[in-house]
Formats: C-alpha cells, structure tokens, sequence
C-alpha cells in the first residue's frame, strides 16, 4: 500500500480517534509530512521499534503499540495456553506516553487472554528483564526510546530468558502484524474487565526489593573507601530511585544527586539529548561536581541500563571516559578481584560486540578468560549467553559494548546500569583506597596491553532523503574502500551483510558464521581497524575507528589518518 493509501485510511477508518484525524488534517496539504509519516511501518531495529512520537504508520502512538502488541499476543497464542498464562511483563520509562503505550499493552495481551504483569510506575529497562525471570513470564515489554531526544519513544520486546528477541520471533511478530489488515481486529480488554478476570495485575516493590539484593549479590570487595564523593545524575529518567538505593544500601555516604535531573521531565529540558554517551549531558554535573568536589560523575540514560562517567583528572576538570574504556576498567578491577578472591572461573567468559575494542578481550586473555564476539546489539550479547548457558560448561562474568552498555551475573539478560553504576562506584572506591583513580589505572592497563585508541563518528542523516543517502553510502562503501592508509595496508575486510570475510594476502573468501547485518570491517596490517554500518536506533552511519600503538600520541595518529581517509570516501557519495 502506498503512503498516501495509508493516510487516507487513517483518516476515515472509524477505529482511529478523532485527535489523531486531527492531527492528520492538519499535514493534509504537506505532501513530504505525509510521506514520512506514512511511507513504511516501524520495524525491530537493533532495539526493537523505534520513532518520532505522532499519528502515522511510521511514528510511536497508541495503535501502533496496539498492532506490535496484537502481533506479540498472537505469536504468544500459538505457543499455546501454558505461554498464555505465564503471561508478559510490562515496564515503561519518563517519556510522553510512556505510561499510556504501556497500559495500552497490556489491554491488548489481556484482550487476547494473556496475562499481563504491569509496573505501577516507571521502572528502569534491566529491571524488565529481572522481572521477566523472575515472574517466568512468556514475555516482557518496555516503553522506552532509550536516550533518543524527546521526540521519541519505542517498545522493546523481551522473551522468556529475560533477552530481547532475536530476528527469528521478530520476524515472526512483523509477519503477524503484516496479517492485521484492520486495525479494528485487535482485540483490547476494559481496564476493569481485564482486573476482574486477573489477566491485568500491578507489579512494583516486591521485584525492586528482590532485584536489589541480587545487584547487590554482585558487589566483589567491602575493603573499599566509600568516602569517595560522586556526582550521580539520572538525566530525567529512570534511575533516580534504584542507583541512589544500591549506592545507600552498599555504604556510599557521600552521593549527591544534580537535582534538576532527579525527577522525570519527559522533556529533558535541561539536557535536550539524553545520551550519556555524549559528555554535554554531563554539563549539570560538571558544575556540581566542582562544587562538592567529587571525584567521579556518573549518568544514567533515560531507561537506565547504561552508564557513562568522568573522573577528575589531575588539573581538577572531569576527563570523560568512553565505553571501551569504562568496559576495560571494569573488566580489570572485576577479574583481578575475582582472581584474589579465587572467585574466578577456570571456564569463565565475556562478550562484546564486533564494533567494541580490543582492549577488553586482551585484559581477559591475560586473566584466561575467553571473549566471544557478536553483532551490535545487547540481544545478540544476552543471546550469546542464553546459548552458552544452554551448551552448559562454561561461566558468563561480563558483556559489554563500546555504547556503554554494561552487564555482570545471570539474573538480567540486558545491559544494566543500575550493576553498572553499582561496580564502577566500588571500583573506584577500591582504587581511592590504593590512592589511584580510575584514570591511573587506565594508564597501567595501557602500559601492559598497548596504548588502545578510538573514535566513534555518527553522522546523522535524517528523514527518507537521509535513509537514502546512508543506503548509498553503505553501497558505495562496500565497492569502493582504501587498501593502503599512510603506508598501513588492509589485510581482511568482512561483510557482515554478504556473510564473508575476504583475506588479501593469499585472496581468499571464508564464510561468516553471523546473522546477516549491514556492517563492514576492515583490518589493516598494523593492528589498526574500522567499522561502518547503519544505527539501528536513530538516522545515523556510524564510523567506528580503532587502533593500537606504543605511544598514545602513535595511536592518535593513525586515527586521525584512518578518520581522513574514510570520511573523504563517503563524503564523496551524495
Ligand atoms: O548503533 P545502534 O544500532 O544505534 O545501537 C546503539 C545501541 O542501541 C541499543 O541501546 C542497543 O541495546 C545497544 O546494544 C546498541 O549498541
């Protein structure tokens, strides 16, 4: 159906409300409005749909969750009436309609005969998962666009191992929704109805107490200085009531939270981008942490399952610590603690990302701990540990990306920044107690392992024109790529979407053994690799750029060569 067929439908189907015919009329004479709009359908990208807020096919609002919800509900059907009884868990974040999209939800499951466990009040992503194991739920759902601007929101979908699905029931869920033809065949429970017939039940404190002690379960030293004094903000979101709750119950008395991002503003009005990743959302608590004097700034995104943070440097500013880096530190303090302790695993593991650094897998290696690689994306990190957990025989300590996602023990099969903010605060209390800080550590794992640098460039290219230009770019690339950088020559590149890595030196073509994803790899011959490929979550191509050297400045150097070179290439495609 073309876009204009769709709006037209929108607009005199009777199922679709009279603020929504509004809202469509009012774009009636914008032609590029209503394609946008209505040109596609949201589909489960790297974390499930994702989109502007507003009336259209190809935009987050209440029929939209109805239809992905009506799709859910009946790939639940057929599964049969066990799966329809354990039911789906429901949690939802700060945003503008968050709590409608998720009460919306669970009428749907229940109008289908679903049982539907829903959050009294926002909840952080992690704890989803939790309550996923924890219910033995079919299912689990969150309302949440994650660290998007405002505009936006999504629906995650998890199943029963507390992991975000994979392409197998994704696909099968959108095939569901293909069939939903009209949208008055979903089916959607009275809220009354839905209580009396206990197929709609609240959820809340009993999960946060159980979930809380299990994070706190992962905590590895108590020989730590917890005067240290941090800086916490949760950026408007979700992390406000569990992050201060495990720091206070794990004994950090010197906590203090930037108090106009304590409380939920769907507007993130003092933030405009909540993404930690990007260190202007640290500006509040830049300025309280020279206040008070804090050694360390820590941020949660919106839904809370990641974590970035800053640490002083000698000259008294905050120096930002990136994912890869965060993830080393992390991996370090966790694996020589463990090690003290004998506590480490002789079979244990990790995972990361195929776009996430090296530096983590070379801490494991030194620890003998393995690292397995998957594509971007904690489903495929939490469904790398559902498989393993299956074969048995091994131990999963930590997954991590280069995005700042983080996750350690068994009970959350999704990063976590509440375990997260947990760790890096006892890490760095440990440290204090040896009078370093996270940033001398760093250095001393550089000096073991190699100077590591990095760069991650996103270029954002929006609407139908920008999704097209990214297409080109990929296409292009994919043809056309250096083989030489100042003298460094490409030895391998892989195409994650043709399912084949090609060796230059002796010209040979293996199989992948990965899902098809649109990314390529190029690896050079002094160590030195890049990455492009489409986000999955915003209109972006993302450039990840890494190298390895003796020197920092060396290992800049070549990032700098390599970002040079790439971006002349693409920029060339227009
Ligand atoms: O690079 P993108 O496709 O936009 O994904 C960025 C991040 O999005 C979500 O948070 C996923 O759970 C992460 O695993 C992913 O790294």
């Amino acid at each position: 159906m073309d876009y204009k067929k769709r709006y037209e439908e929108w607009l005199s189907n009777e199922y679709f409300g009279e603020e929504t015919k509004k809202e469509l009329m009012a774009i009636r004479d914008d032609e590029e409005e209503i394609k946008d709009r209505f040109y596609r359908c949201l589909e489960f990208g790297t974390a499930g749909l994702r989109g502007k807020i507003g009336a259209g096919t190809n935009r987050m609002n209440k029929y939209i969750i109805a239809q992905a919800t009506q799709g859910l509900a009946d790939y639940i059907v057929e599964k049969g009436r066990e799966y329809m009884e354990r039911g789906v868990a429901i949690a939802y974040d700060s945003r503008h309609f968050s709590r409608e999209f998720a009460k919306q939800a669970a009428l749907v499951l229940a109008g289908n005969g679903i049982k539907a466990y829903l959050f009294e009040d926002l909840r952080p992503t992690p704890e989803l998962s939790f309550a996923v194991r924890r219910l033995h739920t079919a299912a689990g759902i969150v309302i949440t666009a994650s660290h998007n601007p405002k505009e936006y929101n999504g629906y995650k979908v998890y199943w029963e191992e507390g992991s975000q699905i994979l392409s197998d029931i994704a696909s099968a869920i959108e095939k569901n929704i293909e069939k939903i033809k009209d949208f008055s065949a979903i089916k959607t429970a009275e809220e009354q109805t839905a209580v009396h017939q206990g197929l709609l039940r609240m959820i809340g404190k009993e999960i946060d107490d159980e979930y809380m002690e299990k994070v706190k379960g992962l905590a590895l030293r108590d020989d730590i200085d917890k005067n240290i004094k941090i800086v916490y903000t949760p950026l408007n979101g979700t992390g406000n009531i569990p992050v201060r709750r495990v720091l206070k119950e794990r004994g950090f008395t010197q906590v203090t939270v930037v108090p106009e991002q304590e409380n939920p503003d769907p507007d993130f009005t003092t933030v405009g981008y909540p993404n930690p990743e990007d260190t202007k959302a640290f500006a509040y608590a830049e300025r309280l942490g020279k206040a008070v004097g804090a050694e360390m700034l820590l941020a949660t995104d919106p839904d809370c399952d990641r974590v970035a943070c800053m640490v002083k440097g000698r000259d008294g500013d905050f120096i930002p610590l990136n994912g890869n880096q965060t993830g080393a530190l992390l991996i370090e303090y966790m694996l020589s603690s463990m090690k003290e302790k004998g506590m480490l695993p002789e079979n244990g593991y990790i995972v990361k990302s195929i776009v996430t650094g090296d530096l983590g897998k070379a801490i494991a290696r030194s620890y003998g701990v393995e690292t397995y690689e998957t594509l971007t994306g904690f489903k495929n990190i939490c469904g790398k540990v559902n498989e393993l957990e299956r074969e048995g025989g091994c131990q999963f300590i930590f997954g991590y990306e280069e995005s700042i996602g983080y996750v350690a023990g068994s009970f959350v099969r999704d990063k976590d920044g509440v375990i997260s903010s947990m760790l890096l605060c006892e890490a760095a209390a440990y440290y204090r107690s040896q009078g370093k800080t996270l940033l001398d550590v760093l250095d001393e794992i550089y000096r073991v392992h190699g100077y590591y640098a990095e760069k991650l460039i996103s270029l954002t290219l929006e609407g139908i024109e920008g999704q097209k230009r990214i297409e080109r770019m990929m296409r292009e690339y994919r043809k056309n790529y250096p083989v030489e950088i100042q003298g460094r020559k490409l030895i391998r590149y892989l195409d994650y979407e043709r399912g084949i890595a090609f060796d230059l030196m002796d010209q040979k073509e293996d199989a992948l053994d990965t899902p098809v994803s649109d990314v390529l790899k190029y690896l050079f011959d002094d160590g030195s690799w890049y990455a492009v490929r489409p986000s999955g979550t915003e209109p972006k191509i993302k450039i990840y750029i890494y190298s390895k050297a003796a020197t920092k400045d060396e290992a800049w150097e070549k990032i700098e060569d390599f970002e040079k070179m790439i971006m002349a290439q693409l920029e060339k495609v227009d």
